[in-house]
């Protein structure tokens, strides 16, 4: 069964809007922020960490974003570059803004957090005239993720390139992304991601990120069906609840749902899980697999870079994905 048709016949596969800025990730693990003496750098952000998963499953990728116009901004745009990415519609600030750093803190492989600065971060000045509507009619996705509708004018660009995907037919998935230090109250927050999510075609969400969204709505024993089934009224053909380690469910239109189980990791941390769940869960889907199939692949690359020390830079390829499943199948991964 198609759950969702992809435009055929375009120059690019996937293109993502949204946050591009800096991981900070301590070498010294497992110990507090405090005690963390040095970090690694990468490229960061949950739309670019996702666009580069994309690209190393060997999908056409582009970009459109906004950098400072500085060191940091340029190593952004060339690690970009660097990884196959399309950057002509990542634009740089000319007003002084700087890139966001997340630093992480890995206290322990279930307790990380990330301590970030985001003062006047170039990210949320990207303009709604400054996005390509040709690179959004060349492609046959276009991924927005939560964070960039946090302030204007990022706001009003996420939903012009919105606007743009309706008109072009451009299959739109939304990452909720939501991360609460961006926004100034849950009603704010909610207003805005459901006016997005109105629009989008497949929807992937934690529980804890749908609950935020359903401020308004009434949905007691936080139902994952009576989520989904919001959604299926406006555009969404499919909505994904992930839930941790405890797996995932995937809802569809016509009423399905499928549930697929996480695979066994040696976790680092946590953060990347997500992102690189969604890389291999659109990969699948854009192969023309079955949700399930797409959903177990989604699983195996999130339980790769969760072993691993970046979230960018360990995106799995598609051989290092099925090798991992196939080493998971015959028993040789057990510890999670
Ligand atoms: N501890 C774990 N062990 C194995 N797999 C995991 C673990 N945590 C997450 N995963 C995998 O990653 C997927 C997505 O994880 P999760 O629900 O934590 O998303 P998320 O909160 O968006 O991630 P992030 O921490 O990147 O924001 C899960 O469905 C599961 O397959
Ligand atoms: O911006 C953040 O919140 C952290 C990111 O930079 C990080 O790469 C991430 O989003 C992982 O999901």
């Amino acid at each position: 069964m198609t759950y969702v048709s992809f435009p055929v016949s375009r120059k690019k596969d996937f293109t993502a809007i949204g946050r591009l800025c800096i991981d900070l990730n301590a070498n010294e693990i497992n110990r507090p922020m405090e005690e963390t003496m040095t970090f690694t750098k990468y490229v960061g952000g949950s739309p670019a960490n996702i666009t580069i998963g994309m690209s190393r499953l060997g999908m056409e990728t582009a970009f459109i974003g906004k950098i400072a116009g500085d060191q940091m901004g340029r190593f952004i745009q060339s690690y970009l570059e660097k990884n196959g990415i399309d950057t002509s519609n990542v634009v740089t600030d000319d007003t002084g803004a700087v890139t966001g750093l997340a630093f992480t803190e890995i206290k322990s492989p279930t307790d990380c957090s990330i301590l970030m600065y985001r003062d006047n971060v170039a990210d949320l000045l990207l303009q709604a005239q400054e996005v390509q509507e040709q690179l959004i009619a060349d492609s046959k996705v276009l991924l927005i993720s939560g964070t960039a509708l946090a302030q204007s004018p990022s706001r009003e660009a996420v939903l012009q390139a919105l606007t743009y995907a309706k008109k072009h037919g451009t299959v739109i998935v939304f990452d909720l992304d939501y991360r609460p230090y961006t926004w100034t109250s849950d009603e704010e927050t909610a207003v805005y991601y459901n006016l997005a999510a109105e629009k989008c075609n497949i929807i992937l969400g934690t529980r804890e990120e749908f609950d935020m969204m359903e401020t308004f709505d009434h949905n007691p024993d936080h139902s994952d069906q009576v989520t989904a089934q919001k959604w299926f009224d406006f555009s969404a053909n499919i909505v994904v609840i992930k839930h941790g380690k405890e797996g995932s469910i995937a809802y569809t239109r016509e009423g399905l749902s499928h549930r697929a189980d996480s695979y066994p990791a040696k976790v680092v941390k946590t953060f990347g899980a997500g992102d690189s769940y969604a890389a291999g869960f659109l990969y699948g889907l854009m192969q023309g697999w079955t949700i399930e199939r797409s959903m177990a692949y989604g699983s195996g690359a999130a339980s790769i870079v969760i072993s691993s020390h970046s979230c960018s830079d360990a995106m799995p390829t598609v051989e290092q994905v099925n090798d991992y499943i196939e080493r998971c199948n015959r028993g040789e991964i057990t510890v999670s």
